[in-house]
């Protein structure tokens, strides 16, 4: 047995992690509540258990990446936290709050936003466009948006600032689809970020960038609000040991570590099950 065994089974908090949490609290933060706690959470698909009794408690400001072999249940478990998914069992608070009935729509007005693995911009529209539509859908007015001049002048104006954050202020007006594909992941992330959330889920950002856009992401996500929980799902190890301070390793479905980021990747477990294929003097 494992002695992070623990620390996977309950909780992700840095320092914290590995001990027994006091109840209601985020380990290694002493705040009261955390953003969000899941807890014995699971998903089934047939005979196949996705998401296999994962807890875990996330302090404000998290900075927390969840790793693991294709198939171990990442996006599953990022599924079920935002809502697109519902767990078989278990529970899931958002600040205090049952989250477990609510869909994707209510749950992103709480304040949980995600990226998807592929680009979900509308191509036809401008990149501004399409932040004013995510800020627009984001704060549930329904209708009216291009009724409402005064309304859609200052979503445009919100809107170019945060374009202006990911480095994408030059091409605001250029329809989606004719950005590289890095852009469009930086947009995606700009409209993740349009409704400032309190816990945002990222799905392997830096998938199919270019050197060069993944060091704009980690500039990005390195100047992102110090009270946004992050979720980072990534393959990509550099991206992982540079932005997260905690890890959830999963391996079919269960967490098999959670502890600091520096523990996790260089434990043999997680070696053999994640980082296999990289070679000993590249690992963080
Ligand atoms: N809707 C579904 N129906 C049936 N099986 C599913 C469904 N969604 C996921 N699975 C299965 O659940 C398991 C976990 O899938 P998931 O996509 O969560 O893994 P992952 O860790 O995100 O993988 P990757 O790194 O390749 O994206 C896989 O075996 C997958 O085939």
């Amino acid at each position: 047995m494992s002695r992070y065994e623990d620390a996977a089974a309950g909780t992700a908090g840095g320092e914290g992690a590995g001990r027994a949490p006091a109840p209601g609290k985020a380990l290694g933060t002493g705040r009261a509540e955390p953003v969000l706690q899941l807890t014995d959470v699971r998903r089934r698909f047939g005979s196949l258990t996705a998401v296999d009794g994962v807890s875990l408690s996330l302090p404000p400001g998290a900075r927390h990446a969840v790793i693991g072999p294709n198939g171990a249940g990442k996006t599953t478990l990022l599924n079920l936290i935002a809502g697109t998914d519902r767990p078989d069992s278990g529970t899931l608070r958002l600040d205090g709050t049952d989250i477990a009935r609510l869909g994707p729509g209510r749950r992103n007005r709480l304040g949980i936003a995600r990226s998807f693995q592929q680009p979900t911009a509308v191509a036809e529209l401008s990149a501004l466009d399409n932040i004013v539509l995510a800020s627009w859908r984001h704060h549930g007015t329904g209708r009216g948006l291009w009724r409402s001049p005064r309304r859609h002048r200052q979503l445009t104006e919100r809107a170019l600032r945060r374009l202006d954050e990911v480095g994408l202020a030059p091409v605001a007006h250029r329809p989606a689809g004719a950005l590289s594909h890095g852009q469009r992941r930086l947009l995606d992330l700009a409209a993740a970020l349009s409704g400032t959330p309190r816990l945002l889920l990222l799905d392997e950002p830096a998938a199919g960038l270019t050197d060069t856009d993944i060091a704009r992401l980690l500039d990005v996500l390195a100047r992102l609000d110090t009270d946004t929980a992050v979720i980072l799902v990534e393959h990509h190890s550099e991206v992982v040991a540079r932005f997260a301070r905690t890890v959830t390793v999963l391996a079919a479905g269960r967490a098999l570590i959670t502890a600091p980021t520096r523990e996790a990747l260089a434990h043999p477990e997680v070696r053999e099950a994640y980082l296999e294929s990289v070679p000993a003097e590249e690992t963080p």
